[in-house]
């Protein structure tokens, strides 16, 4: 057994990995196939067909609330996102408990159909708009303010800084998190408005970004600003097995009992410089890649859904050994276990002071354990040749609390009644 499999006895074995592997590519083939990547669906990125879509290729309206994993992770990807990081305001556990019982109370109704605060457009039909809601916790929670302290989840800790990062701090962290995506934007900033009214006191907003897809150019998996297909490659989302394996806290994963259910988020803002990134000669950029910017397609294939063949290019004369996708994923026994779910969106935030485009990529990552997949990646990924162009600037590392059950449950239940 290796060591990193030693700490974690969530990790999978190596022959789980190889078949996780393999599938991981068949599954997204099979996953485009199914919704068909012609007229219509065309418009659906591939990212969004791993499970739940409609048969016409659509996001349904409405998305279950209540479940064993919180909806807004392996659910379809919608459109628009709000990512926000919170203090608590609550003083004592049951302060706490109370603010937990409220945005449990107002997600199940605005996931029902959103309503615009004004009481006569609020008598119309509810419009759910695929509106999901999904909370974490920060390791500042688990302080001496709840009685929480020896509860934490076991690989929860404050985002650390890595070497090519230039944090902000009012840009990082919080108490809590709250993911909120739904196809149009107006309907973020509703539940945002109905969670100030009803949380009053109870909550602080720390820092905020508003994100959305860009459309499929012309198919396939939507672009972010710096050109290329983003999001063509993740985690079989329709295998409960590979789910079991790299998403959720799991009996072997040693957690709290009250954890289980659960998913580390990491969310990162990263800044792009766009002005310089543009005025790179496209053959350098697909050589960062390894892909080609048009397709998509590794750079020894033809197909965006191609898998890379790297051990048949051992010396990169194809895929450079320093490309991204190569770093990121060396498709490779011993690196499968690090693998995780990318549900990243884009972000534009206009022109800073000195004119230059202020935009990039709200990265967010799901997964069993931080340190084993997230931050793995990211040692790899460090002074790769994209990281010229890039600043992350914010973010946070979370736990995605346990599904609510039923309509009896509440967000955090089994954290705060057990303990
Ligand atoms: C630590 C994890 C990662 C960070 C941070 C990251 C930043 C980042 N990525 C892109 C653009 C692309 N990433 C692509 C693939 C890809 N990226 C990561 C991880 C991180 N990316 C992984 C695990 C993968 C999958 C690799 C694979 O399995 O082949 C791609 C290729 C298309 C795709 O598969 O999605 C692009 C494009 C940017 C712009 C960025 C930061 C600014
Ligand atoms: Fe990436």
């Amino acid at each position: 057994m290796r060591r990193d499999q030693a700490d974690d006895e969530c990790a999978p074995t190596r022959d789980e990995g190889r078949r996780g592997f393999l599938k991981c590519a068949a599954g997204m083939a099979g996953a485009a196939a199914a919704v068909g990547l012609g007229g219509e669906a065309a418009a659906v990125p591939a990212s969004r067909t791993a499970a739940g879509l409609r048969a016409d290729g659509q996001l349904p309206d409405q998305v279950p609330f209540h479940g064993r994993y919180q909806s807004g992770i392996v659910t379809p990807q919608q459109l628009f996102a709000g990512f926000v990081g919170f203090d608590v305001l609550a003083e004592n556990r049951e302060g706490l408990t109370e603010l937990f019982q409220r945005l449990t109370k107002r997600s199940r109704i605005l996931t029902a159909g959103v309503k615009p605060q004004d009481e006569q457009v609020a008598k119309e039909a509810p419009t759910p708009d695929s509106l999901t809601i999904t909370l974490g916790v920060g390791a500042s929670l688990f302080d001496d303010r709840f009685g929480l302290s020896g509860h934490k989840p076991r690989h929860l800790k404050a985002m650390p800084a890595f070497p090519d990062d230039r944090l902000e701090p009012p840009r990082c962290h919080g108490d809590l998190s709250l993911q909120i995506c739904a196809q149009h934007p107006d309907a973020i900033v509703h539940v945002l408005r109905d969670l100030a009214r009803e949380t009053e006191g109870l909550l602080r907003p720390r820092w905020r970004t508003d994100a959305f897809l860009n459309p499929s150019r012309p198919s396939g998996s939507p672009r972010t600003f710096i050109g290329f297909k983003d999001g063509i490659v993740n985690p079989d989302t329709g295998s409960a097995r590979e789910m079991d394996r790299l998403m959720w806290v799991t009996p072997p994963c040693g957690e709290p009992e009250w954890a289980l259910g659960g998913s580390y988020q990491v969310l990162r803002l990263i800044r792009f410089h766009i002005e310089k990134w543009d005025k790179l000669p496209v053959d350098r950029q697909e050589r960062i890649f390894g892909r080609r910017k048009a397709s998509g397609a590794p750079l020894d294939g033809e197909h965006e859904t191609d898998s890379p063949r790297f051990r048949d290019d051992p010396h990169g004369t194809k895929i450079p050994l320093n490309s991204h996708i190569r770093l990121a994923n060396p498709r490779t026994e011993k690196t499968d276990d690090s693998r995780f779910l990318r549900r990243s969106y884009n972000y534009d935030a206009g022109f800073d002071r000195s004119g230059k485009m202020d935009l990039g990529l709200v990265f967010c990552g799901y997964q069993q354990n931080p340190e084993r997949q997230f931050a793995t990646v990211q040692r790899r990924l460090q002074h790769e040749p994209l990281s010229e162009f890039v600043t992350p600037l914010g973010g946070g590392y979370f736990f995605i609390l346990p599904g609510v059950r039923d309509a009896d449950d509440w967000f955090g239940s089994r954290l705060l009644e057990k303990v």
